[in-house]
């Protein structure tokens, strides 16, 4: 079992979604920022780290939901998915190709890895009450190539 942690993001109110490169596992499919937990690692530590690797960005953690485990087959993953307050440094990807902002209707359009389509359905994702919510930094700091 890889037990795995994944942030979701929120910033004015919408959801942080990450797409995966071509050349990975589940080529060009979306999935929450994060990863493997290391030994010697909690899961929050684990969700701090990966953050900073992928994005750049320090995030602090609110809630969390319960883990969700699904078999892909080749592999088994447990993932931990946490709520977390963007940061107020700039977004920059290192590990992914794009990222978008989704808003609770438009959860359903991505190509979602099959464990974030169920996440998103069994956790009823679309209903938490950060969707819709400000932040405080006033969504000015962006990473200029991906506006
Ligand atoms: N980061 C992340 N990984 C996820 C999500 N959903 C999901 O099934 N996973 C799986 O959890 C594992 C996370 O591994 P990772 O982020 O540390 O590294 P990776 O994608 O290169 O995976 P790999 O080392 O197995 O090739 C992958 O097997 C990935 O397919 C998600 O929302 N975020």
């Amino acid at each position: 079992m890889i037990e795995v942690c994944c942030a979701l993001i929120f910033h004015q109110g919408r959801l942080l979604a990450v797409q995966r490169h071509a050349d990975t596992d589940h080529p060009n499919q979306w999935e929450f920022p994060g990863g493997k937990i290391e030994v010697g690692e909690t899961a929050v530590e684990c969700i701090g780290r990966e953050i900073q690797e992928e994005l750049g960005i320090v995030v602090r953690p609110e809630a969390f939901l319960y883990p969700l485990v699904h078999d892909y087959g080749s592999k088994q993953v447990k993932l931990y998915p946490f709520v977390c307050q963007r940061g107020m440094q700039e977004l920059c990807l290192t590990e992914h190709q794009r990222y978008i902002w989704l808003n609770a209707s438009e959860l359903g359009q991505p190509d979602w890895q099959e464990a974030d389509r169920l996440l998103i359905a069994l956790t009823r994702l679309e209903q938490l009450h950060w969707f819709g919510q400000d932040d405080e930094d006033g969504g000015k700091k962006q990473c200029p190539a991906q506006d």
